[in-house]
């Protein structure tokens, strides 16, 4: 079992701006991680550490024992898939076929194996129509999956998803949720950035909150969103269902639609049974 350490780390871009600061944290292979918090806080630069696209400026960052400063990035992103915030930063090609299958290439895979890989990454992104069009023809919400199924045909054990739910309508969260659970089955590691809490506490029991460069909190779901000054310091927005908790005032930590329900009915017997 392999992991992604970083330890100790910190990161300053050429310009000198300091973007991580003193960063502690392990992702064991197969763990599920949503990274949470304010815009500008840091999480995008602390993503690109783990799979070699930014290197620490202090500490280490070691990828199932690899320390990414002494490997070539393409070394390390066999390992770590990241899909872009923006999939126009990541895509190059003029053709998604071609997009999905650059890296097979590069990896020196056989015909069958790169077939075998492409329909998979299709398969699970829903985007079979578009194979053979320009990926700048097709709508910014198709053209993000077009960026997830050239990241999942890599087939790495760790995989990176930069706000994968932004722009994205029901059929597309509904894609990306089937994606969770067969990458799930299939023991991936799957580490999200997001500012959707309700993605977060549908498929990460584990979320590392940042604030200001730094990670200020380190648990589950249900930890990270009732503790009122993690919240604050994060900016993060609850789930609506422990928003409404909240403002009814009852329990101190409903997470999900069912919790709330059964707490709400508990309430109203018990008002029947003592009237
Ligand atoms: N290439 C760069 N050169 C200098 N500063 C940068 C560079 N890229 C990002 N930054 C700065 O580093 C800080 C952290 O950016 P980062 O993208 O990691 O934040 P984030 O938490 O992912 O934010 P968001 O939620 O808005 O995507 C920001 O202040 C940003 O302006």
């Amino acid at each position: 079992m392999g992991a992604i350490e970083l330890k100790d780390v910190t990161f300053a871009y050429p310009n000198g701006y300091i973007a991580n600061e003193n960063l502690h944290l392990t992702i064991e292979s197969g763990e599920r991680v949503a990274i949470v918090g304010q815009n500008g806080a840091g999480k995008t630069t602390a993503v690109k550490l783990m799979n070699g696209l930014n290197k620490p400026t202090k500490g280490d960052v070691l990828v199932n024992g690899i320390n990414t400063k002494e490997n070539t990035t393409a070394r390390i992103s066999a390992q770590v898939g990241y899909v872009f915030q923006n999939p126009d930063d990541q895509i190059f090609n003029s053709n998604v076929k071609k997009e999905i299958e650059y890296m097979l290439h590069y990896l020196k895979l056989d015909k069958k194996e790169i077939d075998r890989r492409v329909n998979r990454a299709v398969e699970l992104t829903g985007i079979r129509d578009y194979l053979e069009m320009n990926p700048y023809d097709v709508p910014y919400s198709t053209r993000k999956f077009i960026s997830v199924a050239a990241i999942l045909a890599i087939e790495t054990p760790y995989i990176i998803l930069d706000e994968p739910t932004a722009g994205q309508d029901l059929n597309g969260i509904k894609t990306l949720t089937t994606l969770m659970d067969v990458l799930r089955d299939e023991g991936k590691s799957v580490i999200t950035i997001t500012h959707d809490m309700e993605f977060v506490a549908d498929n990460f029991s584990r979320v590392v909150a940042m604030a200001n460069k730094r990670i200020i909190a380190d648990g589950t779901a249900r930890e990270i969103f009732w503790n009122q000054e993690v919240v604050k310091q994060a900016k993060i927005k609850k789930t609506q269902i422990a928003e409404l908790a909240n403002e009814l005032g009852v329990g101190s930590d409903v997470l999900y639609r069912n919790e709330l329900v059964e707490l709400l009915t508990n309430k109203v017997l018990s008002v029947e049974k003592s009237s």
